[in-house]
């Protein structure tokens, strides 16, 4: 048992207390945590939407997840969903949501609830009507969508085909006779297979399937088909649908397979924004598909969001453990022992990914702007731009990704092995944000759609064009390679222009090198692109967007009306991203003679000096972010620093503690005690 005043150094939720470690560290922020919140929310009105949503939460139980939720099992995890989503849609006129926008209350809601058995029906379904529909298909099936009255999903992937949208196998037929198309699963490969909410749920599914008119194939186009009777919630006559069964995280969500077997539907089903057939059976295609990307922006969007959520979930729990958590007496004679963010190591784990955090953080609000400034456009007839939003926004779903589930398993190593139980929060995080890399475009295919950008870019360079956006850094591509590295101490590192210098330099490097060797040789393009030079491409695309990342990171925090007392400490997140992302890798650096010898190490030394500064308001940066408990549901990464009752509490209510004795104990074990065998 701990003596008195051991007891009063912990935190304790039960008792209210907060640890004395997490207050001293809040105190210590040399900034308006409160103006850096207001920031991070974008807006008065979202950080209030967002209060209210906490509040609402925390008076009402059925919003509220328990620390169990960890270890509950696939059904009831889903009828907690059901649950939530239920109980947000009939309360939400009066639980202290007033005056704000459905919308403002979902983003609100979000994050407080977890996985829905409706997001992806908002996010991909709806979005597809919205993008992909006619305006009198979104007459008569957006309001129904919105209403929930329609459930659905979004019927791409199959068994066989995934990346290449191309090869998909699953038919619509065109019947002149009766005026409908006979959607088909012609083989096993056909398979639907992984759309959100089809398992159990979805009503309707968007199919992608290919058009055959008279036996000649117009290419993949989306169809609305109906598949479970809305009276019964029965699949339809020719579904076979269900769910797929467990996976590596998201397993509240009804993931689901699919085969349609002659299924008809009537001709005006195929979704017709952008092509269409007549009662003749014409097919043609209308308008300008470029404006298809603006669909896939949109959940772009929402990738880069879900990157500095995630990731500003993860560091909230591993900065209060870290700040909470002590190993090892530093001075003879001492009782104190370090806290384990006090060690050198455990800062480079935690600090750079922070610096990412809030990297993406000012993406975001800057691609959000763009976009909605090329929606006007595109609404006046002008497709500037669409291109590049298009292609860095490939990129940046591609690395952001990445980076985001790397810093996730690194957060929840640096908690040792609490980090390794389901009560901390950490291994769902990680577990639930792995599909990320995968859905939505698999980043390797990604990357190289960002690559692909790049040569041609250099190659419209190389005749003569001057490049504009951002790539227009190429225009010096073969200059800037020729430039020497001018420090010569840590100290002199220490200067944004300097930083973006060397990322430049990195990347032209990269850029240059991979194109040069792209064009030499007579091997056919695709033999260079997928045999010869596949992995230098996708690392030249990681260095592109790397940089582009950091300039909208320095011009943003410039640009914003935050006090320059947050901003110092921004500033040194933005430094810390560019040191760290040139320290990972700076080969190219010494390649093209940038660098010299201890360059390397001096980087290292610049560093750690800016760790220094951070150090200090890690936690009111982190916390700005505003995760409460109910969000975190960690049993180390809560407010108060609570990290030891908390701990042993969910043990202790946790599944195997329920019973007494094990089943079968007595049949197994038993005997092995008794010496009988
Ligand atoms: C949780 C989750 C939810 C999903 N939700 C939906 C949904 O709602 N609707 C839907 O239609 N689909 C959904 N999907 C499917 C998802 O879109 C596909 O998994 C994704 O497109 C990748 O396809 P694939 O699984 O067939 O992988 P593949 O394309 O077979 O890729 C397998 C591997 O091969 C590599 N590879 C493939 N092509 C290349 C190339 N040209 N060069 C180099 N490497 C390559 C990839 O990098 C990857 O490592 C979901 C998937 C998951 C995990």
């Amino acid at each position: 048992m701990s003596s008195g005043e051991e007891i009063l150094k912990t935190g304790s939720i039960r008792h209210k207390r907060v640890h004395h470690s997490l207050l001293r560290e809040r105190s210590q922020a040399d900034f308006d945590p409160y103006e850096l919140k207001l920031f991070i929310f974008d807006s008065e009105d979202m950080l209030k939407a967002k209060e209210s949503a906490d509040k609402a939460i925390e008076i009402h139980d059925v919003f509220r997840t328990p620390s169990e939720w960890h270890s509950w099992d696939r059904e009831e995890k889903v009828r907690d969903a059901m649950r939530k989503i239920y109980h947000f849609h009939k309360k939400q006129k009066d639980i202290g949501f007033q005056g704000l926008t459905y919308k403002r209350m979902m983003v609100a809601c979000e994050e407080s609830m977890g996985q829905v058995p409706v997001d992806l029906h908002y996010y991909m379904f709806v979005t597809c009507i919205k993008y992909l529909a006619s305006d009198e298909q979104k007459a008569l099936w957006l309001s129904d969508a919105k209403k929930l009255k329609m459930h659905g999903c979004y019927a791409q992937t199959e068994m066989g085909h995934g990346s290449n949208i191309a090869g998909l196998e699953t038919t619509a037929t065109f019947d002149r006779s009766t005026d409908e198309f006979v959607i088909h699963t012609p083989s096993l490969s056909a398979y639907k297979f992984w759309p959100g909410e089809l398992g159990k749920f979805a009503t309707h599914a968007i199919v992608f399937a290919k058009l055959i008119i008279d036996g000649t194939d117009h290419g993949v186009q989306s169809f609305l088909v109906e598949i479970r009777d809305k009276r019964n919630h029965c699949l339809l006559p020719g579904v076979i649908a269900g769910d797929i069964g467990p996976k590596y995280g998201f397993n509240m969500k009804d993931n689901g397979y699919m085969a349609l077997n002659h299924v008809r539907i009537p001709r005006t089903q195929m979704l017709s924004r952008y092509s269409e057939v007549s009662e003749e059976g014409v097919f043609t295609k209308k308008g300008n598909l470029k404006i298809l990307y603006t669909a896939m922006q949109t959940i772009r969007i929402l990738i880069v969001r879900m990157a500095f959520k995630n990731l500003s979930k993860g560091l909230t729990i591993a900065i209060r453990y870290g700040i909470v958590r002590t190993q090892f007496k530093d001075k003879a004679g001492s009782d104190e022992e370090r806290a384990i963010i006090d060690y050198q190591t455990h800062q480079f784990k935690l600090i750079p990914i922070l610096s990412q955090c809030y990297a993406f953080l000012f993406v975001y609000q800057k691609v959000s702007k763009d976009f909605s400034d090329l929606k006007k456009r595109i609404k006046a007839g002008d497709l500037t731009g669409i291109n590049d939003l298009h292609t860095i926004s490939s990129g940046m779903k591609a690395f952001y990704t990445w980076m985001t589930l790397e810093g996730l398993e690194t957060c929840r190593q640096s908690c040792g092995g609490a980090g390794y139980s389901m009560f901390s929060g950490l291994p769902g995080l990680v577990q639930d944000y792995a599909a990320q890399v995968t859905y939505e475009g698999d980043n390797t295919v990604m990357a190289q759609q960002g690559a692909r950008f790049l040569v041609k870019s250099l190659g419209k360079m190389m005749k003569g064009e001057t490049l504009t956006g951002w790539v227009s850094y190429l225009n010096k591509v073969y200059e800037v390679t020729e430039y020497k590295c001018k420090a010569e101490k840590p100290e002199d590192f220490d200067s944004l222009e300097t930083l973006e210098e060397m990322l430049v330099v990195k990347t032209c490097f990269m850029v240059g090198d991979t194109c040069m060797k792209m064009m030499q040789g007579d091997e056919p393009m695709q033999t260079k692109w997928n045999e010869m030079y596949q992995q230098e491409l996708v690392e030249m695309s990681k260095a592109h967007t790397m940089l582009v990342t950091f300039q909208i990171f320095r011009d943003g925090i410039k640009s914003s009306w935050l006090q320059e007392s947050t901003k110092k400490h921004l500033c040194n997140l933005c430094k810390v991203f560019a040191a760290h992302q040139i320290y990972l890798d700076s080969a190219p650096l010494f390649e093209c003679g940038y660098f010299s010898g201890g360059h390397q190490k001096m980087l290292l030394e610049y560093m750690k000096m800016q760790f220094k500064l951070i150090r200090p308001v890690m936690l009111p940066l982190i916390e700005s972010f505003g995760h409460n408990d109910n969000i975190l549901n960690s049993c180390i990464g809560n407010s108060y620093g609570d990290i030891l009752e908390n701990q042993l509490e969910s043990a202790v209510n946790s599944d195997l503690n329920r019973k007494d004795m094990f089943p079968d104990f007595e049949k197994y074990m038993k005997p092995f005690y008794n010496a009988k065998i």
